[in-house]
């Protein structure tokens, strides 16, 4: 389905009424509605915005949700009992509901009133994903709602940006190499990032580092990360520090600061060297995540092929009841 006939569509359908939007997934594709609430609370005038892990919404919906309610749902599968089950509360509240699934066939499409069916595996690609996909419908429900000025500079960048991501991973394969090799025997890692980036350090974290090899691992938000969890850092503990562009790389930066002087073991991994600058600044940070998910993933292949770790072996899911 066309993003811009949805949103025309959306908007008919609720008399122009939409006050607020709920995003509701669980792990990878909750990761990347991250950078979609983040624009609507730092864009929106207008419109409230809430994220949730399905199950969460399940049971403790927004005390809002109700006709004047979006609740965007993502479900790569489709069948994840939570979210199928989250649009059902959506829909019994009277809220609209957009699904976006890989899955032709998913349940999810069943409560969805408007859908989506991505695609995926190719990653130099990255304006069908599900990320750009939510992020492209949510910035054309702000621009409907109440205008958003920055909108052709955001298009020019959605139309770039599959370059910028592809020379991006070209210049990091070797680097991951070299990291991977670095840290294959490593068992925690910190991750840290800000603003519209920070999604992909719990990602990295939880989904890369956790489920795909069995690490431990934590999300730190750069600016957290100055108010307790830096009283960890030495010269043994590694940190990945993805840093962004736009409002919040100052955060970043500081944490840099910090860690050169005290750490040892840092992997930086930067958005303005990877050449994002070349998006317009007024815009720049939302695309982060665009290009982190890209690049971040030559770094979990990277690692799986060093520890001789499968990025889809799994112990429980699929395996055990949960
Ligand atoms: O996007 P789906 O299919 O609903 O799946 C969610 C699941 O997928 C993962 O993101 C990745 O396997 C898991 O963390 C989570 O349980």
């Amino acid at each position: 389905m066309d993003v811009q006939k949805t949103v025309s569509q959306l908007f008919a359908d609720m008399d122009g009424a939409i006050g607020e939007i709920y995003f509701v997934a669980c792990g990878g594709s909750l990761v990347d509605m991250y950078v979609s609430d983040y624009v609507v609370k730092s864009e929106s005038k207008t419109l409230v915005s809430g994220l949730y892990t399905a199950n969460e919404f399940v049971h403790v919906p927004p005390a809002k949700l109700g006709c004047h309610s979006v609740v965007v749902l993502c479900s790569h599968s489709g069948s994840t009992a939570e979210t199928v089950e989250a649009a059902r509360v959506a829909h019994r509240a009277g809220a609209r509901t957009i699904g976006l699934t890989y899955n032709r066939k998913a349940d999810l499409l069943e409560e969805s009133d408007y859908s989506f069916i991505y695609e995926w595996g190719d990653e130099k690609r990255v304006h069908g994903n599900p990320m750009a996909l939510m992020l492209d419908l949510t910035v054309l429900i702000i621009d409907q709602a109440e205008g958003w000025p920055q909108l052709p500079a955001f298009r020019r960048g959605m139309d770039i940006i599959d370059d910028v991501v592809g020379k991006a991973e070209d210049a990091v394969v070797p680097r991951a190499k070299a990291f991977a090799e670095r840290y294959r025997d490593e068992n925690m890692f910190y991750v840290l990032a800000s603003g519209a980036s920070y999604g992909h350090a719990y990602g990295f974290a939880i989904c890369s580092l956790m489920e795909m090899q069995w690490l431990d691992a934590a999300p730190i938000h750069s600016g957290e990360f100055f108010h307790g969890p830096f009283e960890v850092t030495d010269r043994d503990t590694p940190f990945i520090l993805v840093m962004g562009l736009g409002r919040t790389r100052e955060l970043d930066e500081r944490a840099l600061r910090f860690l050169n002087e005290y750490a040892h073991k840092v992997e930086v991994v930067d958005a303005k060297e990877l050449g994002l600058d070349v998006i317009d600044d007024s815009v720049s940070e939302f695309f982060n995540p665009i290009l982190f998910y890209s690049v971040l993933s030559k770094y979990r292949q990277a690692l799986s092929t060093a520890r001789n770790h499968g990025l889809d072996v799994r112990r429980y899911m699929g395996k055990v009841e949960y």
